[in-house]
């Protein structure tokens, strides 16, 4: 990469000429293809920015002009120019991170990876540097065809809109996906623009032929200019943009690195919100990218790099436990219908699309949207499933709280990714959905075990028809079986005690069902007798648990989720309510954002492991009844791998 590692910072690239910027590129994708190949990452997302981004960092004067960019999935390129080239640990503890960073770089400001944020930051940088007078210092950023189907976007351009004297450049990074193509109608206008040749050239030609015209030439030229605006819907529809009142600039080629400089230079310069559409291939110059038609390797996993073909083939994962069980559910009842918010395939809802093309809803990167519309659909009588990361449920909150449960619609929420995601980093983990849900009334939620609890819960949350159900489960592979040994209430016994005066109740939520019967082991080795209980519905929580609890000497919660409000807030509170005073500790995620990691990297980090817990627990105990010396607290032997 002769060139490539020459490029410490953005001004290196100053002194290219354009050969050497088109080879430049070149070494990029080949970079790109060898590291994320062995890592994995978003690598379509970032073949499709290389030229687009080389020209970007030409033109403008990164850190002092704010480059900004839109879920952030597409930086990869932008990292290698500014500095950061070493991708060997890509998205791991201790290496780059898979979005911008600002603990990374001086060049780097929006870390978190929602979609359709971008054009509020730039609004606000914009005024910033009106505010302070900062006139030589620009702000440029990029958002997605998809990032723009979100509502935020439109809240955004409308406000920018609004100062023609503010300088501010967005850059439409206009590839025709989210994952799957992009939908709806802004899409399809932007399919307009796309094939519409630039209404400038056009007049350019047309102005110059007309002033070679004698007499009827120059004066027709000024009507047709006077007309500008049925003119140019007329030659270019520039449509909703321009309606808004924006500068419109394209569309450019986007893989053009002279064309971008020529077009970004002249937005830079236009002193006001400019809009440069530019045209990109997501998963350029890759084959393998090119030929996937789910997602142009939108995000991937560890690949072969000449065939694209997967290092390892994953097993059954929570999500498509769902998936298969949504296609069964659809077969028995017509009235259920799907939702996604642009992510069918990752949500799994890929088959029940193919099996019931008219019972499909992808509403674009809009959650807000999405959970609105669920509300009109259960109140005309069908009922919804809307699949989401949990994480980007946290935007529909308000949608959840007064559009769904106010109105008691029954709309069935399924989260996936719930609890620590970890390698996407602190924006991605599922951490805050059993919180944020606990307050709203009549909402109904459940975390199963494990798949079998998946298919029961799921089918238990589309019977309810008056009030929303969520259904949470992990990230990735789905765990082992885990078999009850008895019911109390509504609750699943996982593990009984061995004794009619048992010392612990552990709460086991969710996915931690095997964690927790490892635990009560680990407790069974100090003499400490534990009852392991799964209850199924952590909201609202089961009757039979006070009871359940008073016949213990401590309750133990343990739950993939913040412990802030979380289920082992519910279950202190039930017990105070129900006037049960037995100490209780909850283990959970903290209330802080967590690093990039793997998964288990970050529970290891955050404390939510078998060997940690149980020396807690034990410590606990020993300290209520002064049965064990601190040190044989210690000696609780860690878990083997
Ligand atoms: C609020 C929110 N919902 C969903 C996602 C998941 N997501 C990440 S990137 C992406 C597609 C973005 O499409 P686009 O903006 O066109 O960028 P491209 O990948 O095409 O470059 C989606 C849906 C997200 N990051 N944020
Ligand atoms: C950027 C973004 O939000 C998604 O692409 C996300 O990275 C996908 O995460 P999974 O890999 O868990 O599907
Ligand atoms: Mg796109």
């Amino acid at each position: 990469m002769p060139l490539l590692t020459r490029i410490k910072g953005p001004r290196d690239l100053d002194r290219l000429s354009l050969e050497q910027l088109d080879q430049l590129a070149e070494e990029i994708r080949t970079f790109l293809v060898d590291a994320v190949s062995k890592t994995g990452g978003h690598l379509g997302p970032n073949l499709g920015v290389v030229e687009l981004t080389i020209a970007l960092h030409r033109v403008f004067d990164s850190p002092k002009d704010k480059v900004l960019w839109d879920t952030g999935h597409q930086s990869y390129v932008h990292k290698l120019l500014t500095g950061r080239q070493d991708f060997s640990r890509l998205k791991m503890k201790g290496g780059l991170s898979g979005y911008p960073s600002q603990a990374e770089s001086e060049h780097d400001v929006i870390e978190n990876s929602h979609a359709s944020t971008v054009l509020g930051w730039a609004d606000g940088l914009a005024k910033s540097n009106q505010v302070l007078k900062r006139d030589d210092h620009h702000v440029v950023a990029v958002i997605g065809d998809g990032a723009l189907t979100g509502g935020m976007a439109w809240e955004a351009l409308n406000n920018i809109a609004d100062a023609k004297d503010r300088p501010l450049v967005i850059v439409v990074n206009d590839n025709e996906r989210s994952y799957a193509p992009t939908i709806g109608g802004l899409a399809n206008h932007l399919a307009t623009l796309r094939t519409t040749d630039g209404y400038e050239r056009f007049l350019a030609k047309g102005k110059d032929l007309l002033e070679r015209t004698p007499v009827v030439g120059r004066p027709l030229y000024g009507t047709l200019h006077g007309a500008k605006k049925g003119l140019k819907d007329f030659i270019a529809p520039q449509g909703m943009f321009e309606d808004l009142g924006l500068k419109y600039v394209g569309p450019i080629d986007g893989h053009d690195i002279e064309a971008l400089e020529s077009a970004l230079a002249r937005a830079k310069r236009f002193g006001g919100p400019v809009i440069v559409h530019c045209l990109t291939e997501k998963g350029r110059g890759y084959q393998p990218a090119l030929q996937d038609e789910a997602d142009r390797f939108h995000g991937i996993g560890p690949i072969h790099p000449d065939t694209g073909l997967p290092v390892k083939v994953s097993g059954a994962d929570w999500t498509s436990v769902f998936g298969d069980e949504m296609v069964r559910l659809g077969r028995e009842r017509e009235d259920i219908v799907a939702i996604t918010a642009a992510m069918l395939q990752p949500v799994g809802l890929k088959k029940f699309a193919d099996a019931f093309p008219d019972r499909i809803y992808d509403v674009g990167i809009a959650e807000q949207h999405g959970a609105v519309s669920a509300a009109g659909l259960a109140t005309g009588g069908v009922h919804p499933v809307f699949a989401v990361y949990a994480t980007f449920l946290n935007r529909a909150f308000d949608q959840v709280l007064m559009d769904v449960a106010l109105h008691r619609c029954g709309v069935t929420f399924v989260l996936d990714r719930a609890g620590v995601t970890g390698t996407d980093g602190a924006s991605h983990n599922g951490m805050w959905d059993m919180s944020i849900l606990q307050v709203v009334p009549g909402l109904r939620l459940a975390a199963p075990r494990d798949a079998d609890q998946v298919r029961a819960q799921l089918r238990e949350a589309v019977e309810v028809d008056d009030a929303p159900t969520v259904v949470r489960f992990s990230k990735g592979a789905v765990g082992p079986a885990v078999p009850a040994v008895g019911r109390v209430g509504g609750m699943d016994v996982l593990r009984e005690p061995g004794t009619d005066t048992p010392d612990v109740l552990l709460v086991s939520v969710g996915a931690l069902a095997p964690m927790c019967l490892e635990i009560a082991g680990l407790l069974d080795q100090q003499g400490i007798s534990t009852t392991v209980v799964d209850p199924r519905w952590v909201k609202p929580v089961d009757e039979a648990m006070a009871p359940l609890a008073e016949r213990h000497r401590v309750v133990v919660t343990v739950e993939d989720n913040s412990r802030v409000g979380g289920v082992g807030s519910a279950v202190a509170q039930a017990l105070r309510d129900a006037g049960v005073d037995v100490p209780l500790r909850d283990f959970g995620i903290p209330p802080r954002f967590l690093d990039h990691a793997s998964r288990a990297e970050v529970m290891a980090e955050i404390g939510l492991t078998a060997p940690d817990i149980a020396r807690q627990v034990t410590g606990l105990v020993s300290r209520i009844d002064g049965r064990f010396e601190q040190s044989e607290v210690d000696s609780v032997e860690p878990a083997r791998d």
